[in-house]
């Protein structure tokens, strides 16, 4: 937040373009940051904090929060966007007690407290971050030593849910231990956080290494590193594992933090970066058996960023289910495999894989945007559980706990 005593500088003349007429106008309350507000052909410049912040006329138009222009019972906007002139200016502009108050050709008037402005302001918005997280690997994972949830706690006190989704929130991944290895009691679990995703592998699903569905999962193959559902328009937001049983070797599961190594790809080389954030490529789910008939296909880029803030918030990554590429000029496919290889070269680094065995009891939950997972391969019998979460729907319940999602 920004604070009451630093003094902002006023330097807009060097920042705008010549406005058409200027209106300044200081106040110095006394609780209150000075203010000062430039109108523009088409915005108003508001000083106040640090850095000038633009709004457009339109904009403030259609973001009035009076009664008339909003509903703040159900949060929805009243005023029909398309029925606004898109010359509108407001006849008169002042700021009083903290406000920047609007009076529209008319009569209508617009009462915006400063403190909102700033807070939804795009200058604001460029600078910070949708979501807080911290990147690891596994040493910084590790000794971050990040408390399981336990069952029992974790069915009955919410605040064992928050704290739960605070650290998947920072860390892409966390764990509840101590689950009866049911699959009713798996579910139960994730019905603390968030609504089930159902896919053509089921709501809940159980599978082993029987082949009964056309894919390398159902095998006893190790699996590198990859992130699910890739050939989806939108992958599973979540991936929740749990083991039911094991009577074998090997089989341990591998979880990499996909961001840790974009980032890395990005203070090496802004191009490569730029390149997996700019390329959409496809990836595809085949499957024509006698049971089961599916083809899917999802384009998007390796990289998904927040393009107001570059901001990381979605890596696909499964060379397993990478289709043909052919939506890569050829100018450009030779560049793209040296900037796939850098990705790769950061997510194979030994120091960034994270190993751990999913024993019966511990359940784990894995941001499918985020964090890779894979397997190395086994022996016996082993059956894993699971399901995928809708992504919306955790997000909203950490919302829900106050926390920044
Ligand atoms: C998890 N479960 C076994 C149900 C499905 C596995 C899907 C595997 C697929 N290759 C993918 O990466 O999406
Ligand atoms: O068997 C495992 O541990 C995970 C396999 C896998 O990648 C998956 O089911 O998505
Ligand atoms: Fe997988």
């Amino acid at each position: 937040m920004l604070n009451c005593k630093l003094r902002p500088v006023f330097k807009q003349a060097q920042v705008l373009s010549a406005p058409l007429w200027r209106h300044k106008m200081q106040i110095r309350g006394c609780a209150s940051r000075p203010a000062t507000f430039q109108l523009l052909e088409d915005s108003l410049v508001l000083n106040y904090g640090e850095k000038p912040m633009h709004f457009n006329y339109v904009w403030l138009r259609d973001h009035c929060r009076s009664a008339a222009s909003y509903n703040s019972q159900t949060h929805q906007r009243n005023v029909d966007t398309g029925g606004i002139d898109l010359t509108i200016r407001p006849d008169n502009t002042s700021v009083q007690d903290d406000h920047l108050i609007l009076t529209w050709p008319g009569g209508h008037v617009t009462k915006y407290s400063l403190s909102w402005l700033a807070e939804n302001s795009y200058e604001r918005q460029k600078q910070s971050r949708v979501q807080p997280r911290i990147l690891w690997n596994s040493d910084i994972y590790k000794n971050a030593n990040v408390p399981s949830a336990k069952y029992d706690l974790f069915m009955s006190s919410d605040n064992e849910v928050k704290k739960f989704l605070q650290n998947y929130l920072l860390y892409g991944i966390a764990f509840v231990d101590e689950v009866p290895a049911t699959v009713e009691a798996t579910e139960a679990v994730t019905q603390r956080v968030s609504l089930i995703r159902e896919t053509t592998y089921g709501r809940m699903w159980c599978f082993t290494s029987d082949f009964s569905r056309g894919d390398s999962a159902y095998s006893q193959l190790a699996l590198d590193r990859h992130t699910d559902t890739s050939y989806f328009q939108e992958p599973c937001g979540i991936q929740v594992f749990h083991c039911l049983k094991h009577e074998g070797t090997g089989g341990r599961t591998l979880l990499v933090d996909g961001f840790y190594a974009a980032e890395k790809v990005r203070q090496q080389s802004p191009e490569n970066f730029d390149l997996l954030a700019r390329v959409p490529i496809r990836h595809e789910y085949i499957e024509k058996s006698d049971t089961h008939r599916n083809h899917m296909t999802g384009i998007g880029p390796v990289l998904d960023l927040y393009p107001w803030n570059k901001e990381l918030y979605l890596i696909r990554y499964n060379n397993y289910d990478r289709s043909v590429i052919n939506t890569i000029p050829h100018e450009l496919v030779q560049r793209w495999y040296v900037a796939h290889r850098m990705l790769t070269t950061e997510l194979r680094r030994p120091e960034n894989e994270l190993w751990v065995k999913l024993n019966p009891g511990k359940v784990v939950f894995i941001d499918n945007w985020r964090v890779m997972h894979g397997r190395e391969s086994f022996t016996g019998l082993r059956q894993l559980c699971g399901c995928y979460l809708t992504r919306d729907d955790v997000l909203s319940s950490a919302r829900g706990f106050g926390l920044q999602a």
